[in-house]
């Protein structure tokens, strides 16, 4: 054996395809992963679809959860929510569980009809406006529980070197449900709002899941991005819970306090109409005093750009 880390990685990357070209569940399931992210091999999507194929062919659950979710975005192959939608059934009969609860969710999550959504207009420039119960109570309560293994320290983009990393300003947990890890009540219910607000899917990024316990709070920030060229000219909130006290979200140049009821979405614009960062869009997470604050945060772009390649190359 080699002392030598690299040659031990690239011996341990072989033993991984050696066991998925044996038809191993678990390494079909690292190798499309692989495919995906680009890193041990070149990214290539149809190949990860294809491999995750046949991960869930030989029985392993996790690939059928991305497959779905690459399925519904359109990932490796043009997106097809009736595919997903088979693929989700599917699943449900193989592995039950879970993807049996996702399934019998979609059938509510599709049966929602938007114009019972009182809307309140908190302010026209920017505009604020507030969407009462545009999801329902287990609609939330499914949000809740599909990102919460995914929470970590909430992070900040460093205007300098646009790389992330902690900050006070920020001090909540976060869960980004990226690409392969949205279900497809998730994307669902990610359809409702677009539709409510008009805008495409792929104009927005990942929601983002933020848990603030007593205490912790996001300090006065504005969404926009100090360079780029696809600006974040709006944000969607959804408020996933509301048995908490504080934890208002402040927008004090305007004089406006909102503490949302559960399923309530706070749609509002960050630029001016030239397109231009809006100082008057500065808001705060104000500090939870007591319980646990659950809200669903969504920043949407003024183009539509590919989630592989990212919003800057839009
Ligand atoms: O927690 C809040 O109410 C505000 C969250 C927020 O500003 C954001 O996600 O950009
Ligand atoms: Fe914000």
């Amino acid at each position: 054996m080699s002392n030598r880390p690299d040659i031990a990685l690239a011996r341990s990357h072989q033993s991984v395809l050696h066991a998925a070209q044996g038809g191993d569940p678990e390494a079909l399931f690292v190798v499309a992963f692989w495919h995906l992210a680009g890193d041990v091999v070149p990214r290539n999507l149809e190949k990860s679809r294809h491999i995750l194929r046949m991960a869930v062919e030989a029985g392993h659950a996790g690939a059928a959860a991305i497959e779905i979710a690459l399925a519904a975005n359109g990932t490796g192959a043009a997106a097809d929510w009736d595919l997903a939608e088979k693929l989700l059934a599917q699943a449900g009969e193989v592995f039950g569980g879970e993807f049996q609860e996702q399934h019998n969710l979609l059938a509510s999550v599709s049966n929602f009809d938007p114009k019972v959504c009182d809307i309140e207009i908190l302010s026209s420039s920017p505009s604020i406006r507030l969407f009462k119960r545009a999801l329902r109570p287990q609609e939330c309560a499914h949000i809740i529980a599909a990102s919460s293994h995914y929470l970590e320290p909430a992070m900040v983009q460093d205007p300098v070197s646009g790389r992330l990393m902690p900050h006070p300003i920020r001090t909540s947990s976060a869960a980004v449900i990226g690409p392969t890890r949205a279900t497809l009540p998730i994307y669902a219910l990610c359809h409702r709002i677009f539709g409510l607000i008009d805008i495409q899917f792929d104009q927005a990024e990942s929601m983002t899941v933020l848990h603030y316990k007593p205490g912790q709070q996001f300090r006065g920030h504005l969404d926009t991005l100090p360079h780029t060229r696809n600006q974040r000219c709006a944000t969607a909130l959804i408020y996933l819970n509301a048995q908490y006290t504080g934890g208002e979200t402040v927008f004090p140049k305007l004089g406006i306090s909102i503490k949302g009821e559960q399923g309530d979405l706070l749609v509002f614009d960050n630029v001016q109409i030239d397109g231009l960062p809006d100082p008057m869009s500065l808001h705060s997470g104000d500090p939870v005093i007591a319980g646990e604050k659950w809200l669903g945060s969504i920043w949407i772009r003024q183009r539509p750009f590919n989630m592989w390649s990212g919003p800057e190359q839009a």
